[in-house]
């Protein structure tokens, strides 16, 4: 059908008149070769999300954990303080105990610290055993225990004499005090230098200015007075001014026997090393020798090791020992020994103490919290102080400090045979005012000599 007015194409194509566009309906799109297979991969793939969505949801739901647990509806509602609560108290057991033993083969477990090559823990599943089989021993007829052998008390010398024995033991004090005092008295015409030379040896000896001034003005007093000439006539009056300087007269007794029903007591003090331990174990041989019974106190607890050696000394002189622990109040050691030695009434008991020098006071306080303690049951008969001659000077000091704490009342000189200083023996009586009672001359159990001024002289002019 034509339009009024409206023309063929055919018209239009022959007219030179333009032809106007007719309007024209919308044509749908033909699907493509590509837009069609699209669209169902995308439903596809949203498919499978979907489904991995749902599973992933189902599992997440199983995995979580409960935080509830099985619990009656009725139990009380649990609190944070009470979710931790055991049935007893802690289990002790009692060191003395002997634990029981696991054969060590059947032992699923082991006690301590992993070793090497062990597994950090035991796996849960290693099987446990209920009742272990454990091998007893056969019934033994037991043999009975021996008796411990009794202590084997030594042989003691007798003192007598020791002084004597011992002089070879004092050569080294010998050669330099003696010997070179002989050698310069002896070559005749003394003048001013050889004065003062022999001043000097007195001196090196040890003998202190003092005493070596005294010592110089007898002996210039006495040659000239007596007109010695020879040498046997200089060693004479050596030996008498030397022996006068050393008090003969003192008393050097040592107070160490039973009096009034009751033990003698002694304490040895000095400083740590000097050897009071030493000579109060050769002290208490020198007691049994002479038929004595003794008793050892060793408040030395500053060092363990001091108890164990004045143990051992005991043991070898069949003497008795109280002993405290190591650190106990020394005070309170002495105190027991002395309270023992009266129940088991013996002769004498003989105190070890500790010689801390640290400060004046503290060893003040303890020296005498010892006394002050042990006078309480007994008096005190004898403080000996012990002394190292080979500490010169030093030894001095010590001596000063000690007088000033204890009343001293003797003096035991050590290692004499270490040193050529045997002079210091005039120097310490003089500043302390009491006697050297006795001297070591060895490490030996019997080289504790009485000191005897005569024989020591002898000793050094020999
Ligand atoms: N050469 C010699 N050595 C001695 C003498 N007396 C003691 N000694 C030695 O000196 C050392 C110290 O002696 P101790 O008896 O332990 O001295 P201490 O004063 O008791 O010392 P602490 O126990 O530390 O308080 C030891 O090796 C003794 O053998 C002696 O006269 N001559």
């Amino acid at each position: 059908m034509r339009l009024p007015g409206s023309r063929s194409a055919r018209e239009c194509e022959d007219s030179d008149v333009p032809v106007e566009s007719a309007p024209t309906e919308p044509v749908p799109a033909e699907p493509s070769f590509w837009t069609g297979p699209l669209i169902w991969i995308s439903l596809a793939v949203l498919a499978v999300l979907a489904i991995a969505l749902v599973v992933g949801l189902v599992l997440a739901r199983r995995r979580r954990v409960s935080l509830t647990e099985d619990r009656p509806k009725d139990a009380p509602p649990v609190t944070g303080k009470d979710t931790y609560k055991t049935t007893g108290g802690i289990g002790f057991s009692s060191g003395t105990e002997e634990k029981e033993k696991h054969p060590v083969a059947d032992r699923t477990e082991t006690d301590g610290q992993p070793g090497v090559g062990d597994d950090a823990s035991v796996p849960r599943d290693t099987p446990r055993r209920g009742i272990v089989d454990v091998q007893l021993p056969e019934q033994q007829d037991t043999e009975p225990e021996p008796e411990p052998a009794a202590p084997v008390v030594d042989e003691i010398e007798p003192t007598a004499g020791r002084m004597e024995r011992l002089r070879g033991r004092l050569s080294r004090s010998r050669s330099t005090l003696g010997q070179s005092l002989l050698g310069l008295l002896g070559a005749g015409d003394l003048d001013e230098d050889s004065w003062t030379d022999i001043e000097d040896t007195l001196l090196m000896a040890d003998l202190g200015s003092t005493t070596a001034n005294e010592v110089i003005e007898r002996l210039r007093k006495e040659i000239t007075a007596r007109g010695v000439r020879t040498a046997e006539e200089v060693r004479g009056l050596l030996r008498e001014v030397l022996v006068d300087a050393l008090h003969p007269e003192m008393d050097r007794s040592v107070r160490a026997l039973p009096h009034d029903g009751r033990p003698a007591v002694v304490l040895v003090v000095g400083v740590n090393g000097t050897g009071k331990t030493t000579t109060t174990g050769k002290l208490s041989r020198v007691l049994v020798a002479d038929g004595r019974t003794v008793l050892l106190g060793a408040a030395d607890t500053f060092r363990a090791a001091a108890a164990e050696q004045l143990a051992t000394w005991g043991e070898r002189a069949g003497a008795e020992v109280v002993r405290g622990a190591e650190g106990a109040d020394p005070a309170a050691v002495a105190f027991d020994a002395v309270k023992r030695g009266i129940e088991a009434k013996v002769d004498a008991v003989l105190v070890d103490t500790a010689g801390r020098l640290h400060t004046k006071t503290g060893l003040m306080d303890e020296l005498g919290k010892v006394k002050r303690v042990v006078s309480k049951q007994a008096e005190v008969d004898e403080v000996l102080l012990v002394l190292d001659a080979t500490t010169g000077q030093n030894g001095l000091t010590q001596a000063r400090v000690f007088s000033e704490v204890v009343d001293v009342t003797g003096v035991v000189l050590t290692k004499l045979d270490g040193t050529a200083k045997g002079g210091i023996v005039f120097q310490v009586q003089r500043e302390l005012g009491v006697p050297v009672k006795l001297v070591g001359l060895g490490e030996g159990a019997d080289d504790l000599a009485p000191f005897e001024p005569g024989a020591f002289v002898d000793a050094l002019l020999r």
